[in-house]
């Protein structure tokens, strides 16, 4: 409970609406009480004398008592749900926030499937143990203590046997809390697992198709739901066990009191109305203790839920300002980015991703890094943003560790755009302003036109078009026009692009290009680079190999002096210039598929593809293992 307990500050804003709550709950408490009270003075006083003028008043005060009760309820149910839905609401907005703090590490860590069961599942269940189980649990405690007060008062000796029935009540509760909590968490976790399995599918219902894997996804996922059924229905058999022993114990209490009593009026130590109010009193019990069970059960779902929530909200955001982060400007910015013997592993991973990593960017400059899939490039433009931070060494932006800068001004000063780039559900227009949300309508042309991505203004609705998930589908191409845009938008001092123009078509690439060169004049760059084309945007480039720099320089020295980089670059060879000897290797060209042979004895083969019409092939180089 301690989690929950934590989460007692939501409470706070709300805490006058409890208190109403509480109190119409503990007023309407007295006023059911009092009902059997007053048919006892009815039974005894004014029906035992035959006088019916006594009878109309008593009867109209209970009347009255129950219409205060009925009123009383309504009130509280009003209450309730705004207070609590309001609460639920201010969680879940403190938990999004956090989220957004964490870092990159901690999202590619966690299953998407379980955030979400924790943002809304079991936000529901804390939801629902404040407005009901908490209050109930309150109410019944009082209820309880109140009547047992009244019953010990009424006949000492029944009144301390119905107390005593408190104690199996308490042995039970406490086995169950215990066994439905772990219940609860079993089944929380593959709640989780299953949304994730859901989201999974969804997302790649193209892939799991195109290779029909449809079967094995649906066995897997059907395992998934038969465990978290098999949970739910052991969850609901414990509570359905516990309930019945809540139903015994106050039953066999009843029975033994009625027995008792009677034998006791019949002997005159107990007028028929103290019976009847005994009675009715002790019935008053049965609900609270009916209702043990659910609102443990309740309890122990809210206490899993938070549990799950404060593994989140206790995850310190990594990545955050320090206290003395300056935040320059544009204008102050000459952009000569350093790194200086950075490496950096992944969280988890013995290996470290990048080592010692010595590399200066000047302003204004190009920088590509070429290296083998897996050396460590999107990593290592991942440093620049911070959507990771350096493990070891720093990385310096004119001088400034880019730790001493304000995480919001440094994201304003890098423009990123992924290989894959992510589009929200929202307009074109807001997903391309999303780091500058005050970018005008020219910058906003400009960046479009810059990016080749001008289709975006013929879109059935322009600009407010909707796209991502629930919105128009685009091609990897648009997509990749519209975060290359999304990421020169306003100008920013250091451009970090990995692979930004793979999906284009050679025609698309080459205008991208050109316009790109443009920007890139004026802005520090560094930029991964797959293809011969996309390096010749750069003025030097970097060869990684395994996370190390092993060598700096243009295209042409590298391509002279470093066999590693020529044999990952080497210019698009076609059909008819490869030579005519020792082993085979497949080309297509855009006549069909042909063969050609390559030199004896070198590691590498190579395949191209030879599109029509422009002059910029793409090559995929194959590392094959030596003869
Ligand atoms: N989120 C992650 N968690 C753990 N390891 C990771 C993560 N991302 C990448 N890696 C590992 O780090 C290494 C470098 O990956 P990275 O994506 O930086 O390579 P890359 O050079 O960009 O490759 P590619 O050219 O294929 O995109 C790989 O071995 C990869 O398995």
């Amino acid at each position: 409970m301690h989690n929950l307990w934590r989460l007692r500050g939501y409470l706070r804003p709300h805490a006058t609406e409890f208190c109403w709550l509480l109190v119409a709950g503990l007023t309407a408490t007295a006023a059911g009480l009092a009902v059997p009270l007053l048919v006892q003075r009815v039974v005894d006083g004014p029906l035992a004398r035959r006088e019916p003028a006594g009878l109309v008043q008593l009867g109209g005060l209970v009347l009255l008592l129950g219409l205060v009760e009925a009123v009383l309820i309504f009130v509280r149910r009003w209450t309730q749900t705004s207070s609590s839905v309001g609460m639920e609401a201010a969680i879940r907005a403190d938990l999004y926030a956090h989220l957004q703090r964490l870092p990159a590490s901690f999202h590619d860590r966690w299953q998407s499937g379980q955030l979400i069961a924790r943002a809304t599942g079991d936000l529901s269940m804390i939801r629902r143990f404040l407005s009901f189980g908490l209050l109930f649990l309150v109410l019944n405690l009082v209820t309880y203590l109140a009547v047992v007060v009244l019953l010990i008062r009424l006949h000492p000796p029944l009144g301390l046997l119905v107390a005593a029935s408190a104690v199996p009540l308490f042995l039970i509760s406490r086995r169950f809390a215990r066994a439905y909590h772990i219940a609860a968490r079993r089944m929380r976790e593959q709640q989780g697992d299953v949304a994730t399995l859901v989201e999974e599918t969804a997302q790649g219902i193209r892939t799991a198709r195109a290779f029909g894997r449809g079967p094995e996804l649906a066995a897997r996922f059907g395992a998934g739901a038969r465990a978290l059924h098999d949970t739910a229905v052991g969850k609901s058999r414990l509570l359905a066990r516990t309930s019945a022993l809540f139903d015994l114990v106050p039953n066999l209490t009843l029975g033994v009191v009625l027995v008792t009593g009677v034998a006791a009026a019949a002997r005159g130590t107990l007028t028929v109305g103290e019976l009847l109010a005994f009675v009715s009193l002790q019935l008053m019990l049965i609900w609270p203790v009916n209702s043990l069970g659910w609102i443990i059960a309740n309890g122990q779902e809210a206490a899993t839920a938070a549990d799950r929530i404060q593994e989140v909200l206790d995850t310190p955001p990594a990545i955050r300002d320090r206290p003395h982060a300056v935040a320059p400007t544009r204008g102050e910015v000459r952009g000569r980015l350093r790194f200086e013997r950075v490496g950096f592993g992944y969280p988890g991973s013995v290996t470290p991703v990048l080592r010692d990593v010595e590399l200066t960017v000047e302003p204004g400059e190009t920088l590509a890094l070429v290296g083998a899939t897996g050396s460590g490039k999107s990593t290592l433009l991942s440093l620049v943003p911070r959507l990771h931070e350096v493990g070891t060494g720093r990385i310096t932006l004119d001088g400034h560790d880019l730790r001493d800068l304000r995480l919001a001004a440094l994201r304003r000063l890098v423009g990123v755009a992924f290989e894959e780039p992510a589009l929200f559900s929202m307009s074109v227009w807001e997903n391309l302003t999303l780091g500058r949300p005050d970018a005008d309508e020219d910058e906003v042309r400009a960046a479009l036109t810059l990016a080749q991505a001008d289709f975006a203004y013929d879109l059935p609705w322009g600009l407010a078009t909707r796209v991502g998930e629930q919105g128009l589908s685009l091609s990897g191409g648009q997509r990749q026009r519209l975060a290359l845009a999304r990421s020169v938008l306003g100008r920013p001092a250091v451009l970090v692009l990995d692979d930004p123009l793979s999906a284009l078509d050679v025609h698309t690439e080459a205008l991208v290009e050109q316009a790109l060169r443009r920007v890139l004049r004026d802005t520090t760059a560094l930029l991964v680079a797959h293809r011969p084309s996309t390096v010749a945007l750069a003025d030097r480039v970097a060869l990684l190999d395994r996370g190390r720099i092993t060598a700096v320089g243009t295209h042409t020295e590298l391509l002279a002096t470093e066999p590693a980089y020529r044999a990952l670059l080497r210019p698009e060879p076609t059909a008819a210039a490869v030579p005519a000897a020792g082993p085979t290797t497949a080309a297509v060209t855009p006549d069909g598929p042909t063969t050609a042979a390559v030199p004896a004895g070198p590691t590498t083969t190579t395949a191209a593809v030879t599109p029509e019409g422009p002059t910029v092939a793409r090559t995929t180089t194959v590392t094959a293992a030596p003869p």
